[in-house]
């Protein structure tokens, strides 16, 4: 006899709508973030796996914006329920994936409808359904400036006063443009889009695939954040000199410091990393000696005349380009990262010859990854001294602090397109 019974509704994903499956791999990648704590990047791999390059990508930027705007997110949500959804059930992460959709990516309504309904799974599917309609029929929509998160606000706004948050804010939802620094100084006719805000750099409007630009297999330039730049920029000409280059990869320093002449070794802990800073000496042509160590036990068999310690550092200062960092960091990461560049800067000021020069960058807009970190240097060391910035060291805009100290904020050079947040100070080692 024939089976009667109506066929069993499919489960997961073989029953899904067109479009799915970049959604369900934008779902798994926010739990990963925002649920286990791991970086966006590195969840990425792994969320998104057997998916073709441009869902990958489409997958990618529904988190990347729901993340960047998810304050603003959750209070649309919030206005249309009157129990709020607890901040971990399923149907609150659909909402914010398909309302990010909706308001910063445009996608169609009806896509992101079917499409959010079957990740609700066993959820309450008729809310989720009702509250994007009415976000639809409501025409919502987000404010001028992305939200920080309110820990984050609470904590810059001490730091650094609410004018830096309000810049902060107005930072975080604009894209960054590209920064290319340059072996060389670059030849600005070949490159009309672009400006240079100082030397051996130029700045391009974002959207641009970076491997179709004029030399990328040539390899004059690579990819760096003006701010990011400016540690090395610190140690000037090499001449053949010795540099220690701390914390290494993936050698955005590195490739100036031997661009710039010096005898470069790089060190740091990550076999992975190290393995992206080999490929950019390969493609830039420079060279380095190169050695895979953790600077907490790993020594130099010498001191070097310069040693540049881009200290692990909670990377508040890049939340621009990795809007998972706000979400993810709080006060005891920070602590816990500020001890570990003690001991870090603690053991590189060991490897400096008498007189010689230490580069301490964080790009942290974190007091304690910074400031304190140096001042409490000095304190322990007060044979040592800060030597501040030149003015035709620095991008124009940028000036050393009271103390000397390079402390680039949101909101600086904000009309040619901000830049990433960074600590940075040169201190010269007793000389003998
Ligand atoms: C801010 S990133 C470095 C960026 C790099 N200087 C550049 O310009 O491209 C910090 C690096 O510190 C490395 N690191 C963290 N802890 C370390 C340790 N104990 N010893 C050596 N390297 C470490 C990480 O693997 C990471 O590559």
């Amino acid at each position: 006899m024939a089976d009667r019974r109506p066929p069993r509704r499919r489960r997961g994903s073989e029953g899904d709508p067109p479009g799915t499956a970049p959604r369900r791999a934008a779902l798994r990648l926010i739990d990963a973030v925002l649920r286990r704590g791991d970086p966006l990047d590195i969840a990425a791999h792994a969320a998104t796996q057997g998916l073709a390059p441009a869902d990958r990508a489409f997958g990618i930027a529904i988190v990347s914006e729901t993340l960047r705007w998810m304050v603003d997110i959750d209070a649309l949500i919030d206005s249309a329920t009157a129990q709020p959804l607890p901040d971990d059930v399923k149907s609150r992460a659909v909402l914010r994936i398909a309302l990010a959709q909706l308001l910063v990516l445009k996608s169609p309504g009806h896509a992101v409808v079917s499409t959010a309904l079957p990740l609700v799974d066993g959820g309450p599917r008729r809310l989720v359904h009702a509250i994007l309609s009415r976000a639809q029929q409501e025409e919502w929509a987000l404010p001028e400036r992305a939200t920080l998160p309110p820990a984050t606000a609470e904590r810059w706004s001490a730091a650094w006063g609410d004018a830096m948050v309000t810049a902060a804010e107005a930072a975080w939802s604009a894209a960054p443009p590209l920064d290319l620094s340059f072996a060389a100084e670059p030849d600005a006719a070949a490159w009309p889009d672009a400006t240079s805000l100082v030397a051996h750099h130029l700045r391009l409007p974002r959207g641009q695939a970076v491997t179709d630009l004029p030399g990328f297999e040539a390899g004059g330039w690579w990819v760096q954040d003006i701010a990011a730049s400016i540690p090395a920029r610190l140690l000037g000409a090499g001449d053949g000199r010795s540099v220690l280059d701390l914390c290494a990869a993936p050698g955005g320093k590195t490739m100036q410091l031997a661009a710039a002449g010096w005898s470069v070794l790089a060190v740091d802990a990550s076999a992975k990393r190290l393995t992206r800073l080999e490929e950019n000496l390969d493609r830039t042509g420079l060279e380095a000696a190169v050695v895979q160590g953790d600077i907490r036990k790993w020594e130099p068999g010498e001191a070097a005349d310069a040693v540049l310690l881009d200290a692990p550092c909670s990377a508040t200062g890049i939340f621009r380009r990795h809007p998972d960092v706000l979400h993810r960091i709080e006060a005891r990461e920070i602590a816990d990262m500020a001890a570990l560049q003690g001991e870090l800067l603690a053991r590189a000021a060991k490897w400096v010859k008498p007189g010689g020069t230490l580069v301490y960058a964080t790009c942290s807009l974190e007091r304690a990854e910074g400031e304190d970190q140096i001042m409490a240097f000095l304190a322990g060391h007060p044979d040592w001294s800060v030597v501040p910035a030149g003015g035709d060291e620095l991008p124009a805009g940028i000036a050393p602090d009271a103390n000397g100290f390079v402390r680039t904020l949101p909101g600086m050079l904000a009309a040619a397109g901000g830049l990433d947040g960074f600590f940075i100070a040169r201190l010269r080692a007793p000389s003998g």
